[in-house]
């Protein structure tokens, strides 16, 4: 059984290397083979599907049957939520998590040498603008830039939320939430910072530092980055069904991202750049 469903594709490689396109289930999906990792974008939302470096087992979960309607959301890899995360703050008729995971995003740019892949997309909506620069190798790194042209300030967030591939949730174990807890207190370092998923979560913390997903079922640890005023956005749903997730399937992923947001929303003037960045490699 193929840990990943888009890894079929690899299996039965016949693709031009480093870059092929492929149309499957109603989406055009950017392949990516190169001596460092295996990876595959969607154009719809410029998601990152599947990313698998050399030698290891993949790192992120997706979904196996995705919606009929092209433009419904696909779950997993790492979408882009843009431009606000979560629900919109003056209305539940407005998507969850934004209009990118919706869009059709333009290729910028693609190109490998020896020691990289780097991907580039852009999605304009009307006076609003967003990039998205991925670096792909043993590690992946993830750039996301936005700016708008209103002629006000505006409301905005953006998060990156990535569903990462475990052996068995039960076995997981979070490093470096001691950070959190600790903010503002003495002796902090001490406090031992780690945290086991049990049942649902929905959290944006604040630190500076990192986090480690140690993965008891793989065997194996992934070291996640962002920048430091981010948020780190972390999600499960639990047993609670939930759209695309097969019976069993929750026990597979853990969502730990990072997030530019802040209850509310934070402010984003005109021509203003704000960037978000998420890098994630196995220790
Ligand atoms: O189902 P979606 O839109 O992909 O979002 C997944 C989850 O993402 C989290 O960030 C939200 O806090 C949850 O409310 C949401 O359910």
């Amino acid at each position: 059984m193929l840990e990943h469903p888009l890894q079929r594709f690899f299996h039965s490689m016949r693709a031009k290397r480093p870059f092929d396109w492929v149309r499957f289930q109603r989406r055009d999906l950017l392949l990516i083979d190169h001596p460092l990792c295996q990876a595959v974008f969607s154009r719809q939302g410029a998601q990152l599907l599947h990313f698998q470096p050399q030698g290891e087992r993949p790192l992120l979960w997706c979904a196996g049957e995705w919606p009929a309607l092209s433009s419904a959301p696909v779950r997993g890899g790492i979408p882009v939520c843009w431009p606000w995360f979560g629900s919109h703050p003056n209305g539940s008729e407005w998507p969850q998590q934004g209009w990118a995971r919706q869009r059709e995003w333009r290729l910028l740019d693609a190109y490998a040498d020896e020691s990289k892949v780097v991907v580039s997309w852009q999605l304009d909506l009307e006076d609003w603008h967003v990039r998205l620069d991925a670096r792909l190798g043993q590690r992946l790194e993830l750039e996301l830039c936005s700016y708008h042209e209103e002629d006000d300030d505006c409301l905005f967030s953006f998060a990156l939320q990535p569903y990462w591939r475990v052996g068995a949730l039960s076995r997981v174990v979070v490093h470096g939430m001691e950070l959190e807890s600790a903010r503002g207190q003495r002796g902090a370092s001490r406090i031992p910072g780690t945290w086991i998923p049990r049942g649902a979560v929905k959290q944006v913390l604040y630190h500076p530092g990192s986090l480690v997903l140690e993965d008891g079922g793989w065997n194996r640890r992934l070291r996640i980055d962002k920048n430091v005023s981010a948020g780190s956005v972390i999600w499960h749903p639990g047993s609670r069904p939930v759209e695309q997730v097969e019976p069993g399937e929750a026990e597979r992923f853990l969502c730990i991202g990072a997030a530019g947001y802040r209850p509310g929303g934070l402010i984003l003037a005109p021509g203003e750049r704000m960037r978000l960045s998420l890098a994630a490699g196995l220790q």
